[in-house]
C-alpha cells in the first residue's frame, strides 16, 4: 500500500508528494507545528488526508505537552487546534478531525482522566481515524463499482486517490474496486494545473497499481468527450454543501458542465466528513487563494511575462445539478440532495461521523 502518512514514535512521517514522481522521499514532523506547514505546503494533501493529518497533529501536540494540570493544558489544546485549523480552509475534514479530537480531549477532561492517560487515548484516537478513512474508502469502492462501465474510459481530475487518503482513495478508489470486479476500465487523469496532481500524483499511483493511464491537458476533455472516448467521469471532493454543491479542486467545474453536455454521467465520491451540513449551499464555501508563484513557475522556470496579474483559486464548486451521484461510505446519494443528504446526515450524527464544526 502507498504510504501516504503514518504514525511514529518520534512523530508524523509523511511522503513528500511536492517531490513525487521523480523522488520518493519522506518528511518527519517531529511537532505539531511542523503538521502544520506539512500541510500547508502541500507535502500532505487531499481533504481525508489533510483531516488525518490533522489529527495526527493534535495527538503528537498534546503527547508532547509538559503541562502538569488540566487548565495549562486546555489552553494547549485550543493553541494546537488553532494552528492546525489555519492551514487550509476548504476542505472541511480538517476542521471535522480536529472537533473530533477536541470532543474526544473534551470528554476525557471532564471526567477528570489522568494526563498521562489523555495524551494515550488521542493517540490511539488519531490511529483509529486512519484506519476509519481507509475502511471508509474501501467502502466507497464496494458501493461505487458497478456505477462505472463494465468496459471503457473514466476521466479523473486532480488527485482522489490513495495519496489523497490514508490509503486506496475515494475516486480512484471506486476505480480500484471496479477493476477488481472485472470492469476492464482505463483512466484519463487530467493534468490539474498548477500543482500537477493528476499529471504527477494520479498517474504515478495508479501506473504504481498497474492501472492504465493517460494524462491528459486540462483542455483536451471536451475534445476527447465529443469524440465519445470517456464514458464517465469520477471525483473527489473538499467539502459538498448540504445541497450538494462540490467544492474540488479547479476545473472540475468545467469538466461536470463537459461531461452534462455530452450526456456523461458525473459522479462525485466522498467520505461523510466532507459532507458540511452548515454550510447551505456552494457560494458559502471559502475557497482557498494560493500563492501566484505556483502559476508563474514551473520547476522553478518563469513561465509568465512579469507583471502579469495571476489568479490561483485552488478549488471551485460544481452545482449539484451537474453531479449524477455522491458515492460515500454508506451508499451513493441521488437528487434532490437535500432530502438525501439531511437523511444520511441524521443517520450518521449518532455516530460522529459528520462534521459538527
Ligand atoms: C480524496 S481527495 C478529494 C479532494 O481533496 C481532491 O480532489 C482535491 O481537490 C485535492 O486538492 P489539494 O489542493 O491537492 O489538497
Amino acid at each position: 500500500m502507498i504510504p501516504t502518512l503514518e504514525w511514529l514514535p518520534n512523530g508524523v512521517n509523511f511522503l513528500d508528494q511536492t517531490k513525487l514522481p521523480l523522488e520518493e522521499t519522506y518528511v518527519l514532523a517531529t511537532d505539531y507545528n511542523q503538521v502544520a506547514t506539512v500541510i500547508r505546503d502541500m507535502i500532505v494533501r487531499g481533504a481525508p488526508a489533510i483531516g488525518v493529518s490533522a489529527a495526527m497533529g493534535v495527538a503528537l501536540g498534546v503527547s508532547q505537552s509538559t503541562a502538569t494540570d488540566i487548565a495549562s493544558l486546555n489552553a494547549e489544546v485550543a493553541t494546537i487546534s488553532d494552528t492546525l485549523a489555519a492551514t487550509r480552509p476548504t476542505a472541511v475534514n480538517l476542521f471535522w478531525a480536529i472537533q473530533r479530537m477536541r470532543d474526544r480531549y473534551n470528554a476525557l477532561a471532564a471526567a477528570n482522566t489522568p494526563i498521562p492517560e489523555i495524551k494515550a487515548a488521542l493517540i490511539a484516537e488519531a490511529q483509529q481515524m486512519y484506519d476509519e478513512d481507509i475502511a471508509a474508502c474501501k467502502a466507497m469502492g464496494a458501493h461505487g463499482a458497478e456505477l462505472l462501465p463494465q468496459e471503457g474510459t473514466v476521466l479523473t481530475h486532480c488527485n482522489a486517490g490513495a495519496l489523497a487518503t490514508c490509503g486506496y482513495g475515494t475516486a480512484l478508489g471506486v476505480i480500484r474496486a471496479a477493476i477488481e470486479r472485472g470492469h476492464k476500465i482505463d483512466v484519463f487523469a487530467d493534468e490539474t494545473r498548477p500543482y500537477l496532481q493528476g499529471a504527477r500524483l494520479t498517474a504515478w499511483e495508479l501506473l504504481h497499481d498497474n492501472i492504465p493511464t493517460t494524462v491528459l491537458c486540462d483542455n483536451m476533455a471536451g475534445a476527447l468527450m465529443r469524440q465519445g472516448k470517456i464514458q464517465a467521469v469520477i471525483v473527489g471532493a473538499d467539502r459538498i454543501a448540504a445541497n450538494g454543491d462540490t467544492a474540488n479542486k479547479i476545473g472540475t467545474y468545467s469538466v461536470a458542465v463537459l461531461a452534462k453536455e455530452h450526456g456523461i454521467p458525473f459522479y462525485v465520491a466522498a467520505p461523510l466528513s466532507t459532507i458540511d451540513p452548515a454550510t447551505p449551499h456552494g457560494d458559502g464555501i471559502p475557497i482557498e487563494q494560493r500563492a501566484a508563484t505556483e502559476v508563474t513557475h514551473s520547476n522553478g522556470k518563469q513561465m509568465t511575462p512579469n507583471g502579469a496579474a495571476i489568479q490561483n483559486p485552488a478549488f471551485d464548486v460544481t452545482p449539484a445539478k451537474y453531479i449524477t451521484a455522491i458515492i460515500t461510505e454508506h451508499g451513493v446519494l441521488r437528487a434532490p440532495y437535500e432530502q438525501s443528504i439531511a437523511q444520511m446526515a441524521a443517520e450518521a450524527t449518532t455516530k460522529r461521523e459528520l462534521t459538527t464544526a
